[in-house]
């Protein structure tokens, strides 16, 4: 049994590592953040966890935290690069949920976050959380950057393909949507029911910062660059993320039908709990997924055009958050790696 601690345990994704945690046999909570609601009941705050935790919340206080074997940030970029190396220097061990130590390229990254970072000398250390591309260094890690949401949805239905070689790696298209808890809980006119409601739309059209991020991803499975271009839309929902994904076939005439499409994703998935592969037909829903950590996928080659689509859909709080977080915290701790993950969809 490990204790463990959640700094920012009243935002989205701080509330369903709550609740995946209060259930998970290996670990105790120790301290669980938030500055506004210090002192509250966590099962008062949300009820929905009564008669599952006694603890309350309480202030980020660093000798609290240190206390822990492992500590989550679910806080908003730029707050774990400011601690994480006190903690792992007492022995800590960290995963962020933000997007801190995602990148890499510390340059690339001051651009995209418009900060300067705080912690440089960590990001080679820290391994990126996507257990799909990642498995073994992540179990020898002590800091882990946990992907993002729309990078978790576009890597893994994208990585069959690519990997194999079958379509042009030059101009591969995602065209993803996303629920509104993707942007977080704190307060936004932008997202206000009258706002975002019965609407659809693009949104960072020019350019958003999970880009370069599906592209580290991308050249770190495949050794090259692969161009894409990634098109983020809002949708009148409260979770869920569906990837749409265009790719062109490098050969149209090539032999390679669309089973065998199918049969190239179930092979390389075919040892992971958390990716499931559908018959090429299907129209992947969010809801199939909702609640769980489960990325589904299906590849299809409509009228045998040329033209590869891929279908990839997440819950971004779960398989995009905090899901994919403790799958994380389970291959670190050498658990089964489907420890507390044993979910079903909350359909319909
Ligand atoms: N929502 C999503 O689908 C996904 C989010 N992420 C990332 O996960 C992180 C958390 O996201 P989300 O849960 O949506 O965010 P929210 O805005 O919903 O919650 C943020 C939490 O952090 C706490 N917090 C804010 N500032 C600080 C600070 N300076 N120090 C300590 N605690 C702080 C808040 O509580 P209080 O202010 O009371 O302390 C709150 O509990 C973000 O970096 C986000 O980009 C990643 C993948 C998916
Ligand atoms: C719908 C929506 O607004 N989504 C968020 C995704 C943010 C996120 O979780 O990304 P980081 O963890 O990299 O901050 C956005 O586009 O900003």
């Amino acid at each position: 049994m490990i204790s463990v601690g959640i700094v920012g345990g009243t935002g989205y994704t701080g509330s369903e590592l709550l609740r995946l945690l209060v259930r998970h046999p290996c670990i105790a909570l120790r301290a669980v953040t938030s500055r506004a609601e210090a002192g509250t009941a966590i099962a008062e705050h949300y009820t929905a966890l009564r008669g599952l935790t006694d603890l309350s919340f309480s202030a980020p206080e660093a000798a609290r935290l240190a206390e822990c074997d492992l500590v989550f940030f679910a806080t908003p970029n730029g707050t774990a690069m400011q601690e994480a190396s006190q903690l792992l220097d007492s022995g800590v061990r960290v995963i962020d949920l933000a997007a801190d130590f995602r990148l890499k390229d510390v340059e690339l990254w001051q651009r995209w976050y418009g900060q300067t970072h705080a912690a440089p000398a960590l990001v080679d250390e820290a391994v990126y959380g996507l257990p799909e591309l990642n498995r073994r260094a992540i179990a020898g890690a002590r800091l882990v950057a946990n992907p993002g949401c729309y990078p978790t949805a576009v890597t893994l239905g994208l990585l069959p393909l690519l990997e194999a070689g079958v379509v042009d790696a030059n101009r591969v298209i995602a065209d993803v949507k996303s629920g509104v808890s993707g942007a977080g809980r704190k307060a936004s006119t932008a997202l206000l029911m009258a706002e975002c409601g019965e609407s659809f739309k693009a949104y960072s059209v020019s350019g958003h910062r999970h880009q370069p991020e599906i592209q580290e991803n991308l050249k770190r499975a495949l050794g090259m660059d692969v161009g894409l271009t990634f098109v983020p839309h809002l949708l009148p929902m409260v979770r869920g993320i569906e990837a749409t994904l265009y790719a062109t076939r490098l050969q149209p005439d090539h032999e390679l039908a669309e089973t065998d499409l199918t049969a190239l994703y179930q092979k390389r998935y075919q040892d992971e709990p958390f990716v499931d592969v559908l018959p090429s037909a299907t129209s992947v829903e969010t809801r199939s997924v909702r609640g769980t950590n489960l990325c589904r996928v299906a590849v299809t080659e409509p009228q045998g055009a040329g033209v590869v689509v891929v279908q990839s859909v997440i819950d971004n709080l779960v398989k995009g958050a905090a899901g994919q977080a403790v799958q994380n915290m389970n291959i670190m701790f050498g658990w089964e790696e489907t420890t507390g993950l044993a979910l079903s969809a909350l359909a319909p």
